[in-house]
């Protein structure tokens, strides 16, 4: 029985084979290769390029392989391209898993854990966000992932189809042995983009907007590490065997300003890391913190890398090893 990882060339979908190989789980991977990296495939994990929108390519799947569940990483998640190109979302993000769970109701599979996103809440009313808050996404990225969880609900009704809906905060870090990492074309996410900073990539950090009513004037983030995330999949995997379909935020429950990050970056590399002020980035909320307190109680997940400079230690181990990410020089 294996168990199958949409998007499982990308960054996190690529941290999960690893974790469930690590496990001796049986793993298949499909992926179309749109931002995930052919290299991050292990040799030993069959691979399947296509669409998820793509029915005979899903069948062709689950008729080779028996899969008991599904890990649902496939989406495009560029909050700012969302903004540009709504349909692409919707129709990728949303047309993507319909296809997908229609394809799991025709071959009998019943387990589906979804990357849902703390873009799903919008702008918080109260931190930390707890999974009862309001959702009123300010960006077509996190309302496709509210509208798939939406369907979620209702394929469960119809169809038993149990899900665990995974709200991620900031996803960072790369997998400790480095085998794996982050490799985004564009970067967008401020950490690795810190990174190349450090490495001569990139002359110096924009920091978008000092004028927010944080301590410092930065926005503030919950960053969990990708390791730990993985884990929390894991564990979900494991509860949906016994209990119903359930929601939960993974974040680390503390923030950090971008201010904050950027100094922990320096103590790490050792590199001054240069940095402007920049205009506010549209559509940026000040603070963002999950409470994953239900993830903890109720899946028993209890993060490892809770220390800011031993999770960019662990991109920074990657991002030596791989200035040029998974292709060489750098073009994607
Ligand atoms: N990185 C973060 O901080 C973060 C935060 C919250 C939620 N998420 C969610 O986590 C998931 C993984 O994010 P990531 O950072 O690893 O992104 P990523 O772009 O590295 O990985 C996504 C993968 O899905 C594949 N894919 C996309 N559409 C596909 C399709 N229709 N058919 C087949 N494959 C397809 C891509 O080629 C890629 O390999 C996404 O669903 C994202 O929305 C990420
Ligand atoms: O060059 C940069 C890049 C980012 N930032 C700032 O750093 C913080 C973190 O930005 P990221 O782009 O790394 O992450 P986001 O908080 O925007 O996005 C994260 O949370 C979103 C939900 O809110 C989505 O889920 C998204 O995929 C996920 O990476 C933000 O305040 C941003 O303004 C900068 O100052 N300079």
């Amino acid at each position: 029985m294996a168990i199958l990882v949409t998007g499982g060339a990308g960054y996190i979908g690529s941290h999960a084979v690893l974790g469930l190989k690590r496990l001796n789980k049986e793993v298949v991977v499909a992926d179309n290769l749109e931002t995930g990296h052919k290299e991050s495939l292990l040799k030993d994990v069959p691979f399947y390029n296509g669409n998820l929108k793509d029915a005979a390519f899903l069948d062709r799947i689950f008729i080779e392989h028996e899969i008991k569940a599904v890990i649902h990483f496939a989406a495009n998640s560029l909050v700012g391209e969302s903004m540009e190109n709504p349909l692409k979302y919707f129709d990728n993000n949303v047309g993507g898993t319909l296809s997908l769970i229609e394809a799991m109701n025709r071959h009998g599979v019943k387990k589906i854990v979804f990357s849902s996103t703390a873009a799903a809440y919008g702008e918080p009313e109260t931190v930390p966000i707890r999974e009862t808050d309001q959702t009123l996404p300010t960006n077509p990225y996190g309302e496709s992932k509210l509208m798939v969880e939406k369907v979620l609900k209702w394929a469960d009704q119809a169809y038993g189809i149990k899900y665990a809906v995974l709200r991620y905060f900031n996803v960072a870090g790369a997998d400790r042995e480095g085998i794996v990492g982050e490799d985004h074309r564009p970067e967008t996410h401020l950490i690795p983009i810190i990174l190349q900073v450090a490495l001569g990539k990139r002359d110096e950090i924009k920091i978008f907007g000092d004028d927010y009513p944080t301590e410092d004037g930065t926005c503030i983030r919950d960053y969990i590490h990708v390791t730990d995330l993985v884990e929390a999949h894991l564990l979900a995997l494991e509860h949906l065997d016994t209990h119903d379909s359930n929601t939960f935020n993974l974040g680390n429950g503390s923030g950090f300003s971008v201010k904050e990050v950027i100094d922990a970056a320096r103590e790490v590399t050792g590199h001054a890391i240069p940095a402007s002020v920049e205009k506010r980035r549209a559509g940026d909320p000040a603070v963002l913190i999950a409470s994953s307190d239900k993830a903890k109680e109720v899946l028993g997940w209890a993060p490892v890398y809770t220390d800011m400079k031993k999770i960019i230690q662990t991109a920074w181990d990657w991002f030596e090893k791989h200035p040029d990410g998974y292709r060489e020089g750098g073009e994607s």
